[in-house]
């Protein structure tokens, strides 16, 4: 099925939203309760399962070539403990445009282009506060060294003051200038005020074009929360409905333990389905998680066969 974008927004769409804030937390409290999948015996084929899942990420100020580099050489070989059967990458890295050739020629060497994409974040991240015609340039500079997926910011101010044509237009001109590239595009929900924006900037990030929502760009105050992610969850599953087309959803920032990750999982599960949960539709954005998953996994499944 072939994607129509409107050349303007439908705000139909928007009209009469209202989360309820306490339902949205109790909701993910029965969530939880409900799948204890930290008990369950196949636990390590969750863990297993979202590393496969992992944008593996830098954006530091001293990002340089070798740690780039090392970053690559990680997510082409994340759980080398592992029984090769078993065996995983990571679904990315994501880094700084100017790190972008770094990545793309540390996965060209090794051949793995098909299997580890390099995502770039662009258009002054993480503010987004920056005239669009310099944020279109980061685009279509990240692109041509060689990056696959652009996770672009909300300019925020967009969706606080309820601009959501300009916001519309905006991520329009991002979609355009990716070209094949995916767009992810990142609301900054600790920064949007209610649900009903986090709600809204997804809807409308969705229906200009964005192949996936991700919920920070790490850097906020909040960055990634369940509740949030609930409330992405429903927008992403009324677009479908609405559309009949599937949009990813990336959480990221402050994912650090294996216990977050599991959750993740076992939200989208539930709220969008196992069809969800692929390199496709489903990314977490960390730095550190997968070090931990790696040594959890380790632990859980030491010397058992056929981890080893
Ligand atoms: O997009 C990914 C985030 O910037 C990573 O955040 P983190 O360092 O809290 O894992």
């Amino acid at each position: 099925m072939v994607r129509v974008i409107a050349k303007s927004l439908d705000t139909s769409i928007l009209d009469n939203v209202h989360v309820d804030k306490y339902s949205v937390e109790a909701q993910i409290e029965k969530i939880l309760l409900k799948y204890p999948v930290h008990e369950s015996k196949n636990y390590v084929q969750w863990l297993i399962k979202a590393v496969s899942l992992i944008d593996l990420t830098t954006l530091s100020g001293d990002d340089t070539r070798s740690n780039v580099t090392r970053l690559c050489a990680k997510a082409a070989n994340p759980l080398p403990f592992l029984d090769e059967k078993v065996k995983t990458r990571t679904a990315a890295v994501c880094v700084y445009p100017n790190r972008v050739g770094n990545a793309h020629d540390v996965i060209n060497r090794m051949k793995l282009t098909k299997e580890i994409q390099v995502a770039s974040v662009a258009t002054g991240f993480p503010s987004g506060l920056y005239p669009l015609h310099t944020r279109l340039q980061e685009i279509k500079y990240a692109v041509s060294m060689g990056a696959t997926e652009i996770d672009v910011v909300l300019d925020r101010s967009l969706v606080l003051m309820g601009k959501w044509e300009t916001l519309y237009q905006e991520v329009l001109q991002m979609k355009q200038e990716c070209g094949t590239a995916h767009l992810k595009v990142i609301l900054g929900v600790g920064e949007l005020g209610t649900y009903e924006n986090v709600y809204n900037a997804s809807m409308v990030s969705m229906l200009a074009g964005a192949d996936f929502i991700k919920t920070s760009t790490g850097k906020e105050a909040v960055n990634a929360t369940l509740p949030v992610g609930l409330v992405m969850c429903r927008a992403i599953r009324n677009f479908y409905q609405q559309t009949g087309f599937k949009v990813g959803l990336k959480p990221a920032g402050g994912i650090k333990t294996s216990r977050d990750a599991v959750n993740w999982l076992v939200l989208v599960h539930t709220e969008l389905g196992p069809e969800w949960l692929t390199p496709q539709l489903f990314r977490i954005g960390a730095s550190s998680l997968l070090d931990v998953l790696a040594k959890d996994i380790k632990l859980t499944c030491n010397g058992i066969w056929p981890f080893f």
